[in-house]
Protein backbone atom coordinates (compact mmCIF):
# COMPACT_ATOMS: atom_id res chain seq x y z
CA UNK A 1 0.00 0.00 0.00
CA UNK A 2 1.37 3.77 -0.60
CA UNK A 3 2.37 5.90 2.27
CA UNK A 4 -0.68 8.08 3.37
CA UNK A 5 -0.06 11.31 1.94
CA UNK A 6 1.23 14.59 3.85
CA UNK A 7 -0.86 16.80 1.31
CA UNK A 8 -3.80 16.00 -0.72
CA UNK A 9 -5.09 19.20 -2.25
CA UNK A 10 -7.70 19.04 -4.98
CA UNK A 11 -8.92 21.65 -6.80
CA UNK A 12 -7.77 24.59 -4.51
CA UNK A 13 -8.67 28.55 -5.65
CA UNK A 14 -7.99 31.35 -3.96
CA UNK A 15 -8.46 34.97 -5.13
CA UNK A 16 -7.56 38.04 -3.92
CA UNK A 17 -10.15 40.63 -5.38
CA UNK A 18 -9.83 40.52 -9.02
CA UNK A 19 -6.50 38.76 -8.67
CA UNK A 20 -7.17 34.82 -8.97
CA UNK A 21 -3.74 33.65 -7.19
CA UNK A 22 -4.60 29.93 -7.11
CA UNK A 23 -6.51 28.61 -10.13
CA UNK A 24 -7.40 24.51 -9.40
CA UNK A 25 -4.64 23.47 -7.53
CA UNK A 26 -3.98 19.48 -7.28
CA UNK A 27 -1.17 18.45 -5.37
CA UNK A 28 -0.08 15.59 -3.49
CA UNK A 29 2.75 14.95 -1.33
CA UNK A 30 3.88 11.73 -0.03
CA UNK A 31 5.29 11.44 4.06
CA UNK A 32 8.56 11.88 4.09
CA UNK A 33 9.20 13.74 0.62
CA UNK A 34 10.79 17.07 0.69
CA UNK A 35 8.62 18.65 -2.21
CA UNK A 36 10.12 22.05 -3.75
CA UNK A 37 7.57 24.59 -4.79
CA UNK A 38 9.22 26.79 -8.01
CA UNK A 39 7.42 29.37 -10.48
CA UNK A 40 7.77 32.86 -11.69
CA UNK A 41 7.46 35.93 -9.31
CA UNK A 42 3.38 36.10 -8.67
CA UNK A 43 2.97 32.55 -9.19
CA UNK A 44 1.13 31.94 -6.26
CA UNK A 45 3.46 29.93 -3.88
CA UNK A 46 3.03 32.00 -1.03
CA UNK A 47 -0.20 31.98 -1.20
CA UNK A 48 -0.17 28.19 -1.03
CA UNK A 49 2.01 27.54 1.45
CA UNK A 50 -0.12 30.13 3.29
CA UNK A 51 -2.61 27.95 3.62
CA UNK A 52 -0.92 24.78 4.12
CA UNK A 53 0.24 26.85 7.42
CA UNK A 54 -3.27 27.89 8.42
CA UNK A 55 -2.79 31.28 7.55
CA UNK A 56 -5.94 32.23 4.88
CA UNK A 57 -8.37 29.91 3.72
CA UNK A 58 -8.98 28.95 0.39
CA UNK A 59 -12.02 30.12 -1.68
CA UNK A 60 -13.05 26.37 -3.04
CA UNK A 61 -11.41 23.00 -3.48
CA UNK A 62 -10.56 19.88 -0.66
CA UNK A 63 -7.64 20.22 1.03
CA UNK A 64 -6.36 17.55 3.62
CA UNK A 65 -2.94 17.74 5.99
CA UNK A 66 -1.77 14.73 7.36
CA UNK A 67 -4.62 13.23 6.29
CA UNK A 68 -7.25 14.77 7.48
CA UNK A 69 -9.38 17.53 6.06
CA UNK A 70 -8.34 21.17 6.83
CA UNK A 71 -10.34 22.96 9.44
CA UNK A 72 -12.00 26.59 7.56
CA UNK A 73 -9.94 28.41 10.41
CA UNK A 74 -7.19 30.24 10.74
CA UNK A 75 -5.02 28.34 12.82
CA UNK A 76 -1.55 25.80 12.02
CA UNK A 77 -3.03 22.70 11.55
CA UNK A 78 -1.99 20.05 14.08
CA UNK A 79 1.68 18.84 13.37
CA UNK A 80 2.52 21.30 10.60
CA UNK A 81 5.23 24.43 11.62
CA UNK A 82 7.02 26.73 9.33
CA UNK A 83 6.74 30.11 8.14
CA UNK A 84 5.96 32.63 4.85
CA UNK A 85 7.37 36.07 4.51
CA UNK A 86 10.24 35.50 6.91
CA UNK A 87 10.07 34.03 10.49
CA UNK A 88 7.72 35.95 13.15
CA UNK A 89 10.67 36.60 15.62
CA UNK A 90 10.87 39.19 18.73
CA UNK A 91 13.80 41.24 17.79
CA UNK A 92 14.44 42.09 21.39
CA UNK A 93 15.50 38.90 22.57
CA UNK A 94 18.25 36.64 21.69
CA UNK A 95 17.70 33.64 19.80
CA UNK A 96 17.76 31.60 22.84
CA UNK A 97 14.97 33.67 24.24
CA UNK A 98 12.62 33.80 21.25
CA UNK A 99 12.46 30.08 21.36
CA UNK A 100 11.93 29.67 24.83
CA UNK A 101 9.40 32.83 24.28
CA UNK A 102 7.86 30.32 21.11
CA UNK A 103 8.13 27.62 23.83
CA UNK A 104 6.28 29.30 26.54
CA UNK A 105 3.35 30.20 24.38
CA UNK A 106 2.70 26.84 23.17
CA UNK A 107 2.85 25.61 27.40
CA UNK A 108 5.86 23.95 27.16
CA UNK A 109 8.65 24.09 29.27
CA UNK A 110 12.03 25.85 28.14
CA UNK A 111 14.27 23.65 30.18
CA UNK A 112 13.25 20.32 28.44
CA UNK A 113 12.36 21.63 24.92
CA UNK A 114 15.79 21.01 23.38
CA UNK A 115 16.05 24.73 22.81
CA UNK A 116 20.15 24.03 22.82
CA UNK A 117 19.56 21.09 20.47
CA UNK A 118 17.76 23.02 17.60
CA UNK A 119 20.16 25.89 17.84
CA UNK A 120 22.89 23.69 17.49
CA UNK A 121 21.11 21.56 14.34
CA UNK A 122 21.09 25.32 12.87
CA UNK A 123 24.24 26.36 13.48
CA UNK A 124 23.78 29.01 16.07
CA UNK A 125 24.80 27.87 19.18
CA UNK A 126 27.51 30.63 18.89
CA UNK A 127 25.14 33.29 18.86
CA UNK A 128 22.17 31.93 20.80
CA UNK A 129 22.52 34.52 23.33
CA UNK A 130 22.99 37.49 20.69
CA UNK A 131 19.42 39.50 19.86
CA UNK A 132 17.98 38.89 16.79
CA UNK A 133 17.75 42.77 15.94
CA UNK A 134 21.28 42.14 15.42
CA UNK A 135 20.85 39.12 13.05
CA UNK A 136 21.27 38.91 9.12
CA UNK A 137 18.54 37.59 6.67
CA UNK A 138 20.16 33.85 6.82
CA UNK A 139 20.58 34.38 10.81
CA UNK A 140 16.63 35.28 10.98
CA UNK A 141 15.89 32.31 8.47
CA UNK A 142 18.23 29.44 10.57
CA UNK A 143 16.33 31.07 13.74
CA UNK A 144 12.99 30.32 12.02
CA UNK A 145 14.10 27.13 10.98
CA UNK A 146 15.00 26.17 14.66
CA UNK A 147 11.51 27.86 15.84
CA UNK A 148 9.78 25.39 13.56
CA UNK A 149 11.65 22.00 14.74
CA UNK A 150 11.25 22.61 18.23
CA UNK A 151 7.75 21.60 17.55
CA UNK A 152 8.70 18.20 15.86
CA UNK A 153 6.66 18.87 13.15
CA UNK A 154 4.94 15.88 10.48
CA UNK A 155 4.69 18.69 8.13
CA UNK A 156 7.27 21.49 7.73
CA UNK A 157 6.39 24.45 5.53
CA UNK A 158 8.94 26.94 4.11
CA UNK A 159 8.78 29.74 2.02
CA UNK A 160 12.28 30.26 0.36
CA UNK A 161 14.39 29.11 3.43
CA UNK A 162 17.50 29.47 1.56
CA UNK A 163 16.73 33.41 1.27
CA UNK A 164 20.26 34.89 2.37
CA UNK A 165 22.22 31.64 3.67
CA UNK A 166 26.24 31.73 3.17
CA UNK A 167 27.16 28.46 1.89
CA UNK A 168 27.94 27.23 5.46
CA UNK A 169 24.30 28.31 6.68
CA UNK A 170 22.94 26.50 3.39
CA UNK A 171 24.78 23.13 4.42
CA UNK A 172 23.18 23.62 8.38
CA UNK A 173 20.03 23.72 6.77
CA UNK A 174 20.25 21.07 3.74
CA UNK A 175 21.29 18.53 6.84
CA UNK A 176 18.58 19.62 9.06
CA UNK A 177 15.87 18.98 6.19
CA UNK A 178 17.46 16.00 4.82
CA UNK A 179 17.22 14.63 8.00
CA UNK A 180 14.20 15.50 8.94
CA UNK A 181 12.53 13.65 5.69
CA UNK A 182 14.66 10.38 6.45
CA UNK A 183 12.78 10.61 9.68
CA UNK A 184 9.27 10.73 7.87
CA UNK A 185 8.26 14.28 8.29
CA UNK A 186 7.57 16.30 4.75
CA UNK A 187 8.87 19.12 3.52
CA UNK A 188 7.46 22.07 1.21
CA UNK A 189 9.73 24.22 0.18
CA UNK A 190 9.94 27.10 -2.20
CA UNK A 191 12.37 28.58 -4.07
CA UNK A 192 13.87 30.33 -6.68
CA UNK A 193 17.56 28.51 -6.30
CA UNK A 194 17.44 25.42 -8.71
CA UNK A 195 20.12 24.43 -7.35
CA UNK A 196 18.52 23.89 -3.49
CA UNK A 197 15.76 22.15 -5.48
CA UNK A 198 17.84 19.64 -7.15
CA UNK A 199 20.29 19.21 -4.57
CA UNK A 200 17.26 18.57 -1.59
CA UNK A 201 13.92 17.75 -3.15
CA UNK A 202 12.49 14.30 -5.06
CA UNK A 203 9.55 16.18 -6.01
CA UNK A 204 8.95 19.06 -7.92
CA UNK A 205 5.73 21.09 -8.54
CA UNK A 206 5.67 23.98 -10.93
CA UNK A 207 3.05 27.15 -11.08
CA UNK A 208 2.05 29.71 -13.32
CA UNK A 209 -0.50 31.94 -13.08
CA UNK A 210 -1.92 29.93 -10.32
CA UNK A 211 -1.69 26.37 -12.00
CA UNK A 212 0.27 23.56 -11.13
CA UNK A 213 2.28 23.10 -15.15
CA UNK A 214 4.12 20.28 -13.80
CA UNK A 215 4.32 18.02 -10.85
CA UNK A 216 6.77 15.08 -10.00
CA UNK A 217 9.63 13.63 -9.97
CA UNK A 218 12.96 15.48 -11.14
CA UNK A 219 13.67 12.72 -12.85
CA UNK A 220 10.49 12.96 -14.96
CA UNK A 221 12.09 16.57 -16.15
CA UNK A 222 15.25 15.42 -16.49
CA UNK A 223 13.77 12.40 -19.31
CA UNK A 224 11.18 14.55 -20.76
CA UNK A 225 12.70 14.81 -24.36
CA UNK A 226 13.34 18.39 -24.85
CA UNK A 227 16.89 20.00 -26.65
CA UNK A 228 18.88 21.30 -23.80
CA UNK A 229 22.08 23.53 -24.09
CA UNK A 230 25.67 21.66 -23.39
CA UNK A 231 29.06 22.66 -22.56
CA UNK A 232 31.58 20.82 -24.57
CA UNK A 233 35.41 20.72 -24.07
CA UNK A 234 37.90 18.60 -25.39
CA UNK A 235 41.26 18.00 -25.93
CA UNK A 236 41.03 19.12 -30.06
CA UNK A 237 38.23 22.15 -30.04
CA UNK A 238 38.44 22.48 -33.57
CA UNK A 239 37.85 19.23 -34.71
CA UNK A 240 35.40 18.95 -32.35
CA UNK A 241 33.45 21.85 -33.68
CA UNK A 242 33.62 20.06 -37.28
CA UNK A 243 32.18 16.70 -36.01
CA UNK A 244 29.36 18.81 -34.44
CA UNK A 245 28.82 20.20 -37.40
CA UNK A 246 28.36 17.52 -39.52
CA UNK A 247 26.24 15.50 -36.66
CA UNK A 248 22.27 15.86 -37.40
CA UNK A 249 21.03 17.21 -34.72
CA UNK A 250 23.12 19.41 -33.25
CA UNK A 251 23.22 23.03 -33.09
CA UNK A 252 26.33 24.85 -32.62
CA UNK A 253 25.55 27.76 -30.68
CA UNK A 254 28.23 30.18 -30.99
CA UNK A 255 27.48 33.03 -28.99
CA UNK A 256 26.72 31.00 -26.06
CA UNK A 257 30.24 29.75 -25.24
CA UNK A 258 32.47 32.78 -23.70
CA UNK A 259 35.80 30.13 -23.40
CA UNK A 260 37.72 29.53 -27.07
CA UNK A 261 37.94 26.36 -25.90
CA UNK A 262 34.51 25.12 -25.06
CA UNK A 263 31.65 24.57 -27.45
CA UNK A 264 28.09 25.09 -26.49
CA UNK A 265 25.89 22.82 -28.54
CA UNK A 266 21.79 22.61 -28.02
CA UNK A 267 20.74 18.70 -28.67
CA UNK A 268 18.99 16.01 -27.67
CA UNK A 269 20.58 13.37 -25.81
CA UNK A 270 20.34 11.08 -28.58
CA UNK A 271 22.14 13.31 -30.94
CA UNK A 272 24.44 14.12 -28.23
CA UNK A 273 25.16 10.44 -27.53
CA UNK A 274 26.28 10.14 -31.13
CA UNK A 275 28.20 13.07 -31.12
CA UNK A 276 30.25 11.60 -28.21
CA UNK A 277 31.04 8.41 -30.21
CA UNK A 278 31.97 10.27 -33.10
CA UNK A 279 34.82 12.59 -30.97
CA UNK A 280 35.83 8.99 -29.28
CA UNK A 281 36.52 7.84 -32.74
CA UNK A 282 37.99 10.17 -34.05
CA UNK A 283 40.22 10.31 -31.05
CA UNK A 284 39.40 13.38 -29.43
CA UNK A 285 39.22 13.47 -25.50
CA UNK A 286 35.77 14.55 -24.03
CA UNK A 287 37.15 16.90 -21.17
CA UNK A 288 33.85 17.78 -19.80
CA UNK A 289 30.01 17.82 -20.92
CA UNK A 290 27.29 19.36 -19.14
CA UNK A 291 24.12 20.96 -19.34
CA UNK A 292 24.45 24.94 -18.99
CA UNK A 293 21.07 24.99 -17.37
CA UNK A 294 20.15 22.40 -15.45
CA UNK A 295 16.57 20.37 -16.47
CA UNK A 296 14.52 22.28 -14.02
CA UNK A 297 16.01 25.51 -14.57
CA UNK A 298 15.26 24.72 -18.38
CA UNK A 299 11.62 23.52 -17.63
CA UNK A 300 11.61 26.73 -15.46
CA UNK A 301 12.90 29.44 -18.71
CA UNK A 302 10.69 27.58 -21.10
CA UNK A 303 7.62 28.15 -18.77
CA UNK A 304 8.24 31.83 -18.41
CA UNK A 305 8.89 32.72 -21.94
CA UNK A 306 5.77 30.82 -22.69
CA UNK A 307 4.22 33.10 -20.19
CA UNK A 308 5.36 36.00 -21.53
CA UNK A 309 4.46 35.51 -24.97
CA UNK A 310 0.58 34.57 -23.42
N1 LIG B 1 -2.78 39.64 0.44
C1 LIG B 1 -2.86 39.81 -0.88
N2 LIG B 1 -3.65 40.79 -1.40
C2 LIG B 1 -3.75 40.97 -2.72
N3 LIG B 1 -3.11 40.23 -3.65
C3 LIG B 1 -2.31 39.25 -3.19
C4 LIG B 1 -2.14 38.99 -1.80
N4 LIG B 1 -1.29 37.94 -1.66
C5 LIG B 1 -0.93 37.59 -2.90
N5 LIG B 1 -1.55 38.35 -3.82
C6 LIG B 1 -1.43 38.23 -5.28
O1 LIG B 1 -1.59 36.85 -5.61
C7 LIG B 1 -0.68 36.45 -6.62
C8 LIG B 1 0.20 35.32 -6.10
O2 LIG B 1 1.09 35.86 -5.11
P1 LIG B 1 2.13 34.97 -4.30
O3 LIG B 1 2.77 35.86 -3.30
O4 LIG B 1 1.43 33.76 -3.80
O5 LIG B 1 3.17 34.55 -5.44
P2 LIG B 1 4.62 33.89 -5.29
O6 LIG B 1 4.67 32.78 -6.29
O7 LIG B 1 4.88 33.56 -3.88
O8 LIG B 1 5.55 35.09 -5.78
P3 LIG B 1 7.08 35.45 -5.39
O9 LIG B 1 7.95 34.49 -6.12
O10 LIG B 1 7.21 36.84 -5.93
O11 LIG B 1 7.19 35.38 -3.90
C9 LIG B 1 0.09 37.70 -7.01
O12 LIG B 1 -0.55 38.29 -8.13
C10 LIG B 1 -0.04 38.59 -5.79
O13 LIG B 1 0.02 39.95 -6.16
Amino acid sequence: MDAPLAIRARGITKSFGEVVALDGIDLDVAQGQIHGLVGPNGAGKTTLLGLLLGLAVADSGRLEILGAPLARALAAPDGVAGFVDGPGLYPSLTARQNLAALAALRGQDARTTGIDDVLAEVGLTDVADDRASGFSLGMRQRLGLAAALLTKPRLLVLDEPSNGLDPAGKKHVHRVLTRLAADGTSVVLSSHRMDDLEALCSEVTILATGRVVFSGPLSKLAAEDRELDYRLRTSDPQAARQLAADTAGIHLDDAGARDAEVLVVRALVSALDELVARLVNAGVAVRELAPVVSPLEAAFLALSEQQEEN
